[in-house]
């Protein structure tokens, strides 16, 4: 099957809000965005704006049914949640259809009462959720006072919230998110308990009345990245920053209750898109240290090396006396701005602040630098590179292959640019790492021009020097000779 024809799918099972701000048009609208194609069971329909619900209409389980057998009989569904439900008949409805096509990877927003008050999910609804749903989930995403029903018990506190999600745990679903938007103070604190492992993420709070849709877009966007391969817990790691993002920028639409603006995401969908579309064949990787600290002869460098068609620029300062970060953020936005007009990436080496702070492409770090996670946690916008000189290396590296653009392989042959260089490896060694490799292999360390081709041969996708090009007396000729022939 071709890539493209690749695009992950999930599954939306929910109520349709005639508003357009919650409910099922809230999923669609945000798994769009985060780049999955989103299908639909419609669990039952409202008459609903901003103000309220007017009407509420659940759809015949006979057409739940044959909405599901179309679905799952014709896409790859990766990942699946359910919003507005109703009542019990209905919750058992889809419970049913849950377990008849092995759904796996079910969020459940559990929705009971819309924004103005209005009830979604009836007594036997509750009951049939906690006795027939919940133990076939992966993830629940209750706000308090769904906890307090699911849990049986009234929140006031972190740590209220914490014996919530253990007692909704023990219905049989193994990771509880609970949101506290509803409690008192400045700030949002959502506590999730996945396995055994917890943890509180913390927002700003956000005092408007424009949040309609809010659990919706969550539970969308954590159900998206889950259909994208992404892990659970970065999943909600994302997600949170998603809606910390959004929240603040509400749309001004209708009397009551508005919307959010699900598309609001900074650089949307570069982190997402398919990488493999990215080039990652030919990179320049420089700092002054290596233009003997000339700051106009950085600039006409990387600009040359950009016309002549390198694909990624990486800024690396590694000197013995290293510029500030206001004078390395200098270099790297004037560095952003000659890449702008060819369209060539730029990765900032180590320093993820300077990444974001330069609004650069991504970040190239190695086995010491920054945490994957740590670095997807904080600006999900960002590319990522990550260092690998050893099958050993690559094998504890395995978790965060989703999260990676590329790896830097090397160095493979002796350099005496990078002092603290590993031991070489060789071409046998790159293309042992490059057949166990699932993400594309960039080769470093000592190639140049007369080695290129060999490099290509032994497997990797693309190539990073420094001296080749900072030492080149034909820039131009250079990148020629070490691109692919
Ligand atoms: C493409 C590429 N591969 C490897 C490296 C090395 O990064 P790292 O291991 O972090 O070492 P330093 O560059 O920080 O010395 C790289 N920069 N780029
Ligand atoms: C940054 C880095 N990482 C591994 S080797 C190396 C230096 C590459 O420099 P050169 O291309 O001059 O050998
Ligand atoms: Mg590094």
């Amino acid at each position: 099957m071709r890539e493209a024809q690749q695009y992950p799918t999930a599954l939306t099972i929910a109520g349709s809000d005639s508003g357009g701000g919650a409910g099922m048009q809230a999923d669609i609208k945000t798994m769009q965005h985060f780049s999955v194609f989103s299908t639909n069971v419609v669990v039952g329909l409202t008459a609903q704006n901003t103000l309220g619900v007017q009407g509420a209409y659940p759809t015949d389980p006979a057409a739940i049914a044959a909405q599901f057998e179309s679905v799952m009989t014709d896409f790859d569904i990766r990942a699946a949640k359910t919003g507005a439900l109703f009542d019990g008949v209905r919750v058992s409805e889809v419970a049913r259809n849950v377990e008849r096509f092995h759904i796996k990877q079910l969020v459940i927003d559990p929705v009971m009462v819309a924004k103005g008050g209005a009830p979604l999910l009836d007594k036997e609804g509750v009951a049939a959720m906690k006795r027939e749903l919940l133990p076939k989930a992966l993830l629940v995403t209750p706000n308090i006072p769904e906890a307090e029903l699911l849990a049986g018990l009234t929140i006031q506190t972190e740590a209220d919230m914490a014996e919530a999600a253990h007692r909704i745990q023990e219905l049989g679903v193994p990771n509880v998110l609970v949101k506290g938007g509803h409690l008192e103070g400045d700030e949002v604190l959502n506590y999730a308990l996945l396995g055994d492992d917890s943890f509180v993420l913390k927002g700003k709070k956000v005092h408007t009345a424009r949040k309609h849709g809010t659990g919706d877009t969550l539970s969308a966007a954590i159900t998206a990245m889950l259909a994208r391969g992404i892990s659970l817990k970065q999943a909600i790691l994302i997600g949170n920053d998603y809606m910390n993002h959004i929240v603040a920028q509400p749309l001004f639409i209708g009397h009551g209750h508005g919307p959010l603006n699900q598309a609001l995401w900074p650089n949307p969908n570069q982190r997402f898109n398919n990488t493999n579309e990215l080039d990652f064949s030919c990179q320049l990787v420089v700092g002054l240290e290596n233009v003997g600290g000339d700051r106009a002869k950085l600039f006409s460098l990387v600009k040359e090396a950009c016309l002549a068609g390198v694909t990624v620029v990486q800024y690396r300062e590694k000197g013995t006396v290293r510029p500030s970060f206001l004078e390395e953020l200098a270099v790297a936005k004037v560095l952003k701005e000659i890449c702008r007009k060819t369209k060539t990436l730029l990765f900032i080496d180590d320093n993820v602040d300077l990444a974001i702070a330069a609004d650069a492409d991504g970040v190239h770090v190695g086995q010491d630098d920054a945490s994957v996670q740590s670095i997807v946690k904080k600006a999900p916008e960002l590319l990522i590179g990550l260092s690998i000189s050893t099958m050993a290396e690559l094998e504890a590296s395995q978790a965060a292959m989703p999260d990676l653009a590329y790896i830097g392989v090397g160095p493979v042959f002796k350099t005496t640019t990078k002092k603290d260089a590993k031991p070489t490896i060789g071409l046998e060694g790159l293309r042992e790492i490059k057949e166990a490799a699932t993400v594309p292999v960039v080769a470093i360390g000592g190639i140049n021009e007369e080695r290129a081709q060999a490099v290509y041969q032994h497997g990797a996708d693309g190539l990073a020097v420094i001296s080749a090009i900072t030492k080149s007396t034909n820039i131009a000729k250079t990148v020629q000779r070490l691109c692919k022939d």
